[in-house]
């Protein structure tokens, strides 16, 4: 039989919240009936309006606030709730953790099947404020004024803005300046609609322990009109500046960066260190955003691996050689693996800027260089994985189950990808024994994750 939908659109009702969804929203029942709705927290009460209904839940907008959660505060700024990054500035760091803990062991039992695995509590960061060294903000145009920010919620309105509360300060100051640059020399904004203008995005990159930066100008156009007195501009403004770059997209596409990168002022790469170790980071390379807890994932990444001095370990997806530099240190061999080949240039870049003979980098997807590396009779002790938020390619986990590493260590960015990766591998014959969650990414509901798998057999 059909079940009917209890509630309707514009329909006030006062509900009490039980739960919060992946992606932040506090979840309300009605007659079994889910209702989400933002900025909502577990245990509070309150009135909501349903903005939307569909066949299994609906949407409603927060009303008015009767009971509220002790992990409720203050939004820390008036405006922040119009962009989408933040889903959980309205909870204390102390709520934000748990509910990051919850997420992972919920996700691991529900997905992967995992009910005896220790998860620890989240390492999680003492300022859980202005952490991120990158910020890529779309550029546009508003009555008449070019304008850059973020995307609002779910759309793309963008919401003109000079600060943001999880960017590092410098990288602030070098969007904005960026910004009044462009807009006073006149360059056309890009219209997405129209797909005419020029200046799609600007990225602004800084390596926080050097206090080096790099500034990406993102057009759609191959031409960068008035280049040279923006180059002037940029490097009087932001002394701290080491390296301007031109990127060229010309699709019509949401993929941020093009074909075309093109190295205008200054040098291909700038430094920033983690650890003892010095890397040279260019402007398509991948590169964690939050330098400071950086260190505390792969310091535990290193500790998961075990490594005496002695064995000979493959990192897939080791983007500029980051974690593979890290195990370098302590293992006997390290071979890492990555498909942008810009980032393997800085890989190799990077063992020779820190005097690291025992690593060798090749460019190419992890689910093919891997298994030609096993047919040609290589093997891994320990293998580590840090795939992007898709998670591992099918044919790389079957090559690790064939190849039986005596470890896996598997960072990731997606605890669902995770939950899935870590079934099969058991499925293969490996334990899962610990994930330890590292919050990289404080105010959103994101959340990484270390953890570590041995070879048991089936
Ligand atoms: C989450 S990042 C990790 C990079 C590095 N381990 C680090 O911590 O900086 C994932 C990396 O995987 C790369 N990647 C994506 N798909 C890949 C594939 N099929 N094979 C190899 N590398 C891939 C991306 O370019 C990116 O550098």
């Amino acid at each position: 039989m059909k079940k009917s939908i209890p509630v309707r659109k514009n329909e006030e009702i006062t509900v009490r919240f039980e739960d919060l969804t992946h992606d932040g929203a506090g979840v309300a029942k009605i007659d079994g009936f889910p209702v989400f709705v933002r900025r909502a927290l577990p245990g509070e009460t309150g009135k909501i309006k349903i903005i939307k209904t569909q066949k299994n839940y609906a949407i409603g907008k927060l009303v008015e606030l009767n009971d509220k959660s002790p992990y409720r505060v203050e939004i820390p700024r008036e405006d922040s709730h119009k962009y989408g990054g933040c889903q959980l500035e309205h909870m204390t760091y102390e709520g934000q953790l748990k509910y990051k803990e919850n997420q992972v062991r919920q996700v691991l039992t529900r997905i992967g099947k995992l009910e005896d695995v220790v998860v620890y509590p989240v390492l999680g960061m003492e300022e859980p404020w202005h952490y991120r060294n990158k910020a890529q903000v779309p550029v546009g145009e508003k009555d008449g004024k070019l304008i850059a920010g973020f995307f609002k919620q779910r759309s793309h309105e963008i919401v003109d803005t000079d600060e943001s509360l999880i960017q590092l300060p410098e990288v602030n100051e070098a969007i904005k300046a960026v910004k009044d640059i462009c807009s006073e020399l006149g360059i056309a904004p890009y219209n997405e609609e129209t797909h005419k203008g020029v200046l799609r995005h600007i990225m602004a990159r800084y390596g926080k322990e050097t206090g080096e930066l790099m500034v990406v100008l993102i057009t759609r156009t191959l031409e960068l009109p008035h280049k040279n007195e923006l180059i002037e501009e940029i490097t009087v403004r932001l002394p701290k500046v080491k390296s301007i770059v031109h990127n060229v997209n010309s699709m019509r596409t949401n993929v941020i960066m093009g074909p075309e990168t093109t190295v205008i002022w200054g040098n291909e790469f700038i430094y920033d260190t983690i650890g003892d170790v010095k890397f040279a980071i260019s402007a398509l390379s991948f590169y964690q955003v939050n330098p400071d807890q950086t260190k505390v994932l792969y310091d535990k990444a290193l500790e998961y691996t075990g490594l005496t001095g002695g064995e000979t370990v493959i990192d897939a997806y080791c983007g500029i050689g980051t974690i593979s530099l890290f195990l370098a240190q302590k293992a006997g061999l390290v071979f890492g693996v990555e498909v942008v080949p810009q980032a393997i240039e800085d890989a190799k870049r990077n063992a020779e800027l820190n005097g690291i003979m025992n690593a060798e980098f090749e460019a190419g997807e992890a689910e093919v260089v891997i298994p030609k590396w096993y047919k040609e009779g290589n093997k891994a002790d320990v293998l580590v994985v840090d795939p992007p938020r898709k998670g591992c390619d099918e044919a790389l986990l079957q090559t690790i189950i064939n190849m039986k590493p005596k470890k896996v260590v598997y960072v990731s960015c997606n605890p669902g990808t995770l939950a899935r990766d870590l079934r099969i591998l058991e499925d293969g014959g490996y334990k899962t024994i610990e994930v330890q969650p590292v919050d990289m990414f404080p105010q959103t509901t994101h959340v990484e994750c270390v953890s570590w798998l041995s070879f048991i057999g089936i």
